[in-house]
Order: C-alpha cells, then sequence, then structure tokens
C-alpha cells in the first residue's frame, strides 16, 4: 500500500469538521444527481473525503446511502454531477481500481458454490485485465483473512461460516487488494458481536495505516470513537456533514443488542425498523 499522510481532522466548531488542507481528496463528488425511472433519488450531493478520513455514511432506510455508494464504484450511472476517485474521473480508463476495495451490501456468500475462505479472498486478486493469481498470493490470503480475525478459517467452506464470518471474509476479499481506499456498505448489518467487534478492530488498523475508509452504517455502534466523520442524507440529500453523532439512547451504545432491517429475523417483515439517531435530526447534533 501506498503511505498516505492521514488527513487531520479537528473538531470545527458545531457540526463541523475541519480536514486539514493539503490531503489528497481521495472522493469527490459534485452535484451528483441519480435517477430511477421517475424516482430522483440523489438530489445534489457533494462530498469530498480526503487520504485517511474514516467517515460513516449514515442516514434512515431508502435515504440513498447505497445508491451514493454504487455511483462512487460505478454500478449505477449519474444523470448529472461528477464523481472523481483517487485523482481520476470516473467514466474514464483513468480509475485505479487496483487500489479501491469494495464490499456491497450483504448477500448470501456461501449460495450454492462449495468455495473456501481462502478461495474466496484470493478472488479479489483477480480484476478484469488479470485472470490468474501474483506470485505469493497464498501469503496475502492468509494475512487478509488474519486482518478479519479468521487466520484459522481459511480452508473452512463458506456454508458452514456463520453469517459474521461470511461477512469478514467478504471484507477480507477487499483488503486482499491492499487498497488506498475502502467503501463498505452496510457492512454489520445484522452480524454477530464478535464479528462487529472484529470489524471495529479492522477499521482502528486501517486507519493508523492512512487508509481511506467510507461506511454506511445504521449506527456508529463500534466505530463510535473511530469515525472521524459523519455524512448524513434524508431523501437523497446531506443534511449533516461533520463530527458523528453521540449516541444519546441506549440504542447507540455498544452494548444494546436489537435487530436491523438485514437481520436474518427481520428480513421478512414488512416495516422497516428506522435508526433513531440517523432518522431524528437532534440526533445528529453534536
Ligand atoms: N433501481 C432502482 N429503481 C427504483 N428505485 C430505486 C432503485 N434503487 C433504489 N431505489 C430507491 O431509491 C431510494 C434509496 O435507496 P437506497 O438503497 O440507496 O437507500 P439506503 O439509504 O441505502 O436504504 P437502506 O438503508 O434501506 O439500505 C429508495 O427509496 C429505493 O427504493
Amino acid at each position: 500500500m501506498r503511505v498516505t499522510e492521514p488527513a487531520r481532522t479537528r473538531p470545527g466548531g458545531i457540526g463541523t469538521v475541519v480536514t486539514e488542507p493539503g490531503a489528497e481528496p481521495v472522493i469527490d463528488v459534485g452535484r451528483l444527481h441519480v435517477h430511477a425511472g421517475a424516482s430522483h433519488i440523489l438530489r445534489g450531493i457533494d462530498l469530498t473525503i480526503r487520504a485517511g478520513e474514516t467517515v460513516a455514511l449514515l442516514g434512515a432506510n431508502g435515504s440513498g446511502k447505497s445508491t451514493l455508494v454504487k455511483a462512487l464504484v460505478g454500478t449505477v450511472t449519474p444523470s448529472q454531477g461528477t464523481v472523481g476517485l483517487l485523482g481520476a474521473r470516473l467514466g474514464t480508463d483513468r480509475v485505479p481500481w487496483e487500489r479501491v476495495g469494495y464490499v456491497p451490501q450483504r448477500v448470501g456468500a456461501g449460495g450454492g458454490v462449495p468455495s473456501t475462505a481462502a478461495e474466496v479472498v484470493a478472488s479479489g486478486l483477480l480484476n478484469g485485465r488479470r485472470w490468474w493469481l501474483p506470485r505469493g498470493w497464498r501469503g496475502r490470503v492468509r494475512d487478509a483473512l488474519g486482518e478479519v480475525g479468521l487466520a484459522d478459517r481459511a480452508d473452512s467452506a463458506m456454508q458452514v461460516l456463520s453469517g459474521g464470518q461470511q461477512q469478514r471474509v467478504l471484507i477480507a476479499r477487499a483488503l486482499v487488494r491492499d487498497p488506498d481506499v475502502l467503501v463498505l456498505d452496510e457492512p454489520v448489518a445484522g452480524v454477530d458481536r464478535p464479528s462487529q467487534e472484529a470489524f471495529a478492530a479492522t477499521v482502528r488498523r486501517l486507519g493508523e495505516r492512512g487508509v481511506t475508509v467510507l461506511v454506511v452504517l445504521h449506527e456508529l455502534g463500534e466505530l463510535a470513537g473511530l469515525v472521524t466523520r459523519a455524512v448524513v442524507l434524508r431523501h437523497g440529500v446531506v443534511v449533516h456533514d461533520g463530527e458523528p453523532p453521540r449516541p444519546r439512547t441506549e440504542h447507540g451504545a455498544a452494548t444494546h443488542h436489537h435487530q436491523h432491517p438485514h437481520d436474518d429475523a427481520t428480513r421478512r417483515r414488512p416495516a422497516l425498523t428506522q435508526n433513531p439517531v440517523a432518522a431524528d435530526p437532534e440526533e445528529v447534533a453534536p
């Protein structure tokens, strides 16, 4: 990984975090609009994230978080506006994708494919131009699994791992590329506590190494204290960009157990639970 000087952030008054100028913009979104049919999903997003920041993207269900990260990684096409990644504009062939790690919103990682954890992680070393594994790949896979606390499960079939462990394997699959920027869409929704704690430890180490992290969350949970900045969306608009909210209710406390809309147990329920931290404007004020 390229050693990058982490952005130094400091509280800059109510609702703002000042990022020291000079740090390289890693993600640079300008006046971004996304439509899907008649739906106007993102409505003019401006967002600059600099090298070394650990940013939480918060917001109620349907506020546009996933659509924004999909636009960042190029799987959703904007109707208007620009996206820059590591200094290159999306839509050009200059984007250094090998420096980008992406963990999409959780999908069943086991499926019907009898892959081991190591095989899934190794697939993160392949890309559109290279369909063979690079020299030393076994060590890189082992290190990436160790990074998420699963060094001893390399040869386990995905199907025998818990949902949280499967999610950690997918995070390792993104980390094995040794990315400079990591984008994760709800990596801890519905996962067990050991996996949440392992993820927090990973984010802490990535922050120490200067990796830029953008993570979609329903609440800060274990990441409170690690996130340097929070961006809150509502109805496709940024309504807060600055200091992370402090949990005011036990809902946000690390010891509070509750279910998320993506939990297996709640997946079939018609009504989605809204996160009070994200949904209540009072709660986003620091
Ligand atoms: N392809 C699509 N076609 C039509 N509407 C869409 C499409 N994708 C997303 N939407 C709608 O856009 C809105 C934002 O969706 P998005 O998944 O980005 O929200 P989110 O904040 O990530 O929600 P959640 O927290 O539930 O994952 C929702 O109302 C969703 O139904």
